[in-house]
């Protein structure tokens, strides 16, 4: 990043005015920023006691006015700190830690070396060097504030394993001398990260990790933008095997057949896949993978169903975690018969609900085309009667598309779980109008904190009411919040 600018989470922090925006990648900006980098670096704060910590995990001082944000820095920390970067319009500046003096209470060594900010260079685990108590105790002031403001009941929900969870994980693939690398972008950095020994990843998925970096050094693969390169490397595993799926720019690359042999004789490799992206884009795929060797289809099992999973599909990263999700929709659930799963993906949400309940009727909508050939296939080896149809629910009418379902369809219970952005216009004004649609409960899985306090005071608006809100530790040493809102009509 060049000096006078910084980046910003949106909305977050950094000036809000559209002209400062200078680019947007993902759910970060590039703002203009109000010193030069020599005034800015001028600037160090001496032996200052960290006086907070925010979601983003970053510790925090206030001086006067403003804000002095530094990642890495942990309450009750004695630091001297680097400003870097000045937000104009916000009263907030971002630090750098130059030197730490004493360390707080909560801060812990992390066990990854390569943990950024404070070991290394990988975001993966902004909250590593936070104790479990801090981490959880900030992600849970967040689900309280959210609580508050929609007036409902909440509860906390622990993870089993906090380590050695992750069943994928992309690599952006780079080099480092003679030695190909599968790491991660730093963050808010084109930097790259090693990512050996990632303790975040089940076991399998580290050691075929370090065993294809061997390989790929070995043969000499050209890597990211070099002619032919190897761009991204993702690994899925289950409880048995792993599947290796490449990102290539040329699916012709001269290097690549020999590269699909070896990797597929790596032990506990079950298939490999490719998908060709030649575009500059953040985008991993642009397009469907292909099996080239092995099995490419994943089996896991989430909550009471088998899930057969391809490559490039979604699925939810932490088994354990989802499962008990999935079981909770499932309780919450009893009783109803008409079920539609919308956003349903590869339908593990809804197969849970249907699972040992041969009186349901399930009904899933999701807009891409190989997850629902996967809910159904995996429908019909769970022996479960499910009706899934191809829909955008970004579009007016989508109800027209559901499958056997037309305007007059009555539904007894929807179960959503939109991607991070929330409920698209078009979903929230059909579950907005409850008393037309039928629906006496409404369950909602969201992966973002900020979507689902905007969907569910707009549902409350419209004659829901929010009877329980479940926050589950899905993505361990992450800010990650998962959520299950359960609503039920109002009259
Ligand atoms: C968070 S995933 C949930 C998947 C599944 N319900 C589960 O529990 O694993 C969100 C899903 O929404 C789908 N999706 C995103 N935009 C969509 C749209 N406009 N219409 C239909 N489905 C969409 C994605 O393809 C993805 O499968």
């Amino acid at each position: 990043m060049s000096a006078g600018h910084v980046v910003g989470r949106l909305g977050e922090a950094g000036p809000m005015s559209a002209a400062e925006v200078l680019s947007a990648a993902g759910r970060y900006v590039v703002y203009r920023v109000v010193c030069s980098k020599e005034q800015v670096m001028s600037q160090t704060l001496q032996g200052v006691e960290i006086a907070g910590l925010n979601e983003a995990f970053e510790g925090y001082v206030e001086r006067g006015e403003r804000r002095v944000l530094a990642g890495g820095a942990v309450p009750g920390d004695r630091v001297d700190l680097r400003i870097v970067a000045s937000s104009q319009h916000h009263p907030r500046d971002f630090a750098e830690v130059a030197s730490v003096h004493a360390r707080g209470a909560d801060y812990v060594e992390p066990i990854c070396a390569h943990a950024g900010p404070v070991r290394g260079r990988c975001g993966g685990c902004p909250g590593m060097h936070l104790s479990h108590d801090l981490r959880t105790e900030t992600l849970q002031r967040r689900v309280a504030q959210l609580a508050e403001r929609l007036g409902c009941e909440w509860s906390w929900h622990e993870a089993p394993a906090h380590l050695g969870y992750r069943n994928r994980s992309n690599f952006v693939v780079t080099r480092q001398g003679a030695l190909v690398v599968l790491g991660s972008y730093a963050p808010r950095s084109q930097e790259i990260s090693a990512m050996a020994g990632c303790q975040v990843v089940q076991p399998a998925i580290a050691r075929v990790h370090g065993e294809l970096e061997a390989l790929l050094s070995a043969l000499k693969v050209p890597v990211g933008e070099e002619e032919e390169g190897l761009r991204w490397v993702s690994l899925r595993a289950s409880a048995q095997a792993v599947v290796v799926e490449l990102v290539v720019r040329d699916a012709l690359a001269s290097w690549l057949d020999a590269a699909v042999v070896a990797i597929a004789a790596v032990e506990g490799v079950q298939g490999v896949a490719i998908t060709v992206n030649a575009r500059d884009t953040n985008a991993i795929r642009v397009q469907d993978s292909q099996v080239v060797q092995g099995k490419g289809r994943i089996w896991e099992r989430y909550g009471e169903v088998e899930l057969g999973i391809d490559p490039g599909a979604f699925a939810q990263l932490n088994v354990a975690v989802a499962s008990a999700m999935y079981r909770q929709v499932a309780r919450w659930a009893e009783g109803a018969q008409v079920v539609w799963d919308l956003y349903c993906g590869i339908g593990g949400l809804g197969l849970n609900v249907a699972a040992r309940r041969p009186e349901v009727r399930l009904f899933g909508a999701e807009s891409v085309p190989a997850a629902i050939a996967s809910a159904r296939e995996n429908a019909a080896r769970a022996g479960i009667k499910a009706r899934y149809a191809v829909v955008d629910l970004g579009k007016e009418g989508w109800r027209e598309g559901c499958p056997g379902e037309g305007p007059q369809a009555r539904p007894e219970l929807i179960v959503v779980n939109p991607p991070r952005k929330g409920l698209s216009r078009a979903v929230r004004q059909v579950l907005g109008a409850p008393q037309a649609l039928g629906a006496s409960t409404l369950i909602y899985m969201s992966c973002d904190v900020s979507s689902f306090g905007r969907d569910a005071a707009e549902l409350q608006e419209r004659g829901w009411v929010l009877r329980e809100l479940q926050a589950h530790d899905m993505l361990p040493q992450t800010t990650h919040v998962e959520l299950l809102g359960r609503f039920e009509r109002s009259s």
